[in-house]
């Protein structure tokens, strides 16, 4: 598809400081815990872990950047990094993003890359948050979250920008986008993205309150598609894998394009201003103070 090869130059020169990947091991691979079908094994880098099954065309990518997940500028280029890899490999038809954190799916933007960071750093921050959105938004492969934790913000956006989302049924495993708690707001494209899934009304409500649903909401409401027992997370986000992985591929890819490139190319069409904006909006003294606050607000709770 032509855009996403746009996104696919996008992300190369956006990914052209390898110097990023700094002590992770990319390429590296080692035999799947478990065995895992016929000697898969399992690549990946540091901070995600990438187990592939060549049989069924199925991989599973593990955030791994203990303990929250946090999406640090690393774990946003390793993320795109892999699932580029599988991308290119037409071993692979599907991908189940889940996290290798107890509780915690993702805790969505690291909080301490834009908490007194230059701007220069926050642009850089931003692009990579971008770029991640952008590859998994229009992704050709099936992408399901199998969310194992904690969902909120970040987070959120990206099992958002799967194809499906599986949700552990633990009250205490919430998902959302909670920006305006922590007084700062969802740019235009997270907005978009809420929209497309669960509508208007209930995106302009959930934003503005900066709802995190438990999962019977999640579920009621359509941020997720499935709540089932924590310990058939996995299991159901394969069943529902095996689902999607039965339609023919150019025709559901074609499909998801179709859906999902207006959105995309809004972002596309202005990503430096928006980033300008997020850039000049996150680097105010007020919003600095309020995310500041909040930090410390975390560092002093105790999960
Ligand atoms: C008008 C023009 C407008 C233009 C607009 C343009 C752009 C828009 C502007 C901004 C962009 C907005 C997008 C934001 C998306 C985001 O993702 S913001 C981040 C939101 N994330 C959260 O609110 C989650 C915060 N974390 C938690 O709620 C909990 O940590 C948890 C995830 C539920 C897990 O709880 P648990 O008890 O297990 O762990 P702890 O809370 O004890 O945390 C452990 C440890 O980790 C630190 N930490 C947690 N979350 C983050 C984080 N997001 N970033 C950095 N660090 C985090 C926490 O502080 C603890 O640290 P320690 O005490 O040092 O161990």
């Amino acid at each position: 598809m032509a855009l996403a090869s746009g996104v696919r130059f996008a992300a190369r020169a956006l990914l052209r400081p390898w110097a990023l990947l700094r002590g992770t091991t990319l390429g590296r691979t080692e035999p799947a815990a478990g065995g895992g079908g016929d000697g898969a094994r399992r690549f990946g880098s540091q901070r995600v872990l990438v187990e592939p099954d060549a049989a069924s065309g199925v991989a599973v990518m593990k955030l791994r950047n203990p303990p929250v997940n946090a999406l640090s500028l690393e774990l946003l280029t390793e993320l795109v990094i892999s699932l580029e890899k599988l991308e290119n490999d037409k071993t692979f038809r599907g991908v189940i993003l889940t996290s290798d954190c107890p509780r915690v799916f993702c805790a969505g933007l690291d909080l301490t890359e834009i908490c007194g960071r230059n701007p220069a750093h926050c642009a850089e921050y931003w692009k990579a948050m971008q770029e991640l959105w952008l590859r998994t938004y229009l992704s050709s492969l099936v992408l399901v979250a199998a969310i194992n934790g904690a969902c909120p913000a970040g987070g959120c956006i990206i099992a958002l920008s799967c194809d499906c989302r599986v949700l552990a049924d633990n009250p205490k495993y919430r998902i959302g986008l909670n920006e305006t708690l922590l007084g700062i707001i969802a740019p235009f494209w997270l907005k978009d993205t809420y929209v497309n899934t669960i509508g208007h009304r209930a995106s302009e409500q959930a934003l503005q309150l900066g709802s995190l649903f438990p999962p019977a909401e999640a579920l009621q409401v359509g941020l997720v598609d499935q709540v089932v027992p924590e310990d058939q997370v996995q299991s159901t986000a394969l069943s529902e894998m095996a689902r999607w992985l039965a339609v023919p591929d150019h025709a559901r890819q074609l499909t998801k394009n179709m859906m999902r490139k207006a959105t995309a190319d809004r972002l596309l069409r202005q990503r430096d201003a928006d980033t300008q904006n997020f850039v000049s909006f996150v680097c105010r003294d007020s919003i600095q103070k309020s995310l500041q606050a909040y930090l410390e607000k975390l560092r002093q709770r105790k999960g």
